[in-house]
């Protein structure tokens, strides 16, 4: 008698990602979770208060008008604050197992913000990891507006990573889309929109921890 051997964790979705990052290097999927965590976090997310969402920083680089020149989000850094950023460490590190069990990838761990880019504001053309580092692997974002149309803007494009002027792809921010890439190989941006667009960014990484030099932080 032949059984699937898939645990409970290994639903379609998990396997359509780990096969799309197989094939493509990126993975986009509508509804990726269940309705129940989805509506927890969108409602999470607009009771933030404008005080807890902090003007996003680049990478370790202090010079506040080259960050706004190149991005115009705010944030505020997933901890097991409440239950419903508890409920999506738990669903992230589902994916996290189950991406290790496919992909035989070793993740380690999984960092992630909420972000708010108010109308207007932009992410310009950049890569999540620099080669060599080894540190994010895979870049995941999960988009928290419901209603968003088309000619509200916002998309996120992805670029040829051989060719970082053409497009791959562009993702329009609706609820529920969740999308993954590869952090050292695909050029990527935010485009401004005309209302406010809410997300949860976040790094899958490997442990980079080095003799008494621990990466992450905790
Ligand atoms: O919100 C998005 O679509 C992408 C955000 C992003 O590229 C980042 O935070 O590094
Ligand atoms: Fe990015």
């Amino acid at each position: 008698m032949f059984e699937s051997a898939l645990p409970d964790s290994d639903n379609l979705n998990f396997l359509a990602i780990s096969q799309a990052l197989q094939n493509k290097g990126f993975a986009i999927i509508e509804h990726a979770f269940n309705h129940e965590l989805e509506n927890q976090l969108i409602a999470h997310v607009l009771q933030l208060e404008e005080s807890q969402l902090k003007q996003a920083a680049i990478g370790r680089e202090q010079d506040e008008n080259i960050n706004h020149f190149v991005r115009r989000d705010k944030i505020k850094w997933i901890q097991h604050n409440s239950a419903a950023e508890t409920a999506w460490l738990n669903q992230m590190d589902e994916l996290r197992l189950s991406l290790n069990r496919q992909l035989y990838l070793g993740l380690f761990s999984y960092e992630s913000h909420f972000a708010q880019y108010q109308p207007g504001a932009f992410y310009k053309t950049h890569v999540d990891a620099f080669k060599g580092q080894a540190n994010r692997i895979l870049s995941t974002v999960y988009y928290l507006n419901p209603n968003w149309q088309a000619e509200d803007g916002g998309e996120l494009v992805i670029y040829d990573p051989q060719h970082p002027h053409i497009e791959l792809t562009r993702v329009i921010p609706s609820a529920g889309t969740l999308v993954i890439f590869l952090s050292e190989e695909f050029p990527h941006e935010v485009l401004p929109a005309t209302k406010s667009r809410y997300s949860i960014a976040g790094w899958f990484r490997l442990n980079a921890s080095i003799s008494n030099h621990i990466d992450p932080p905790r």
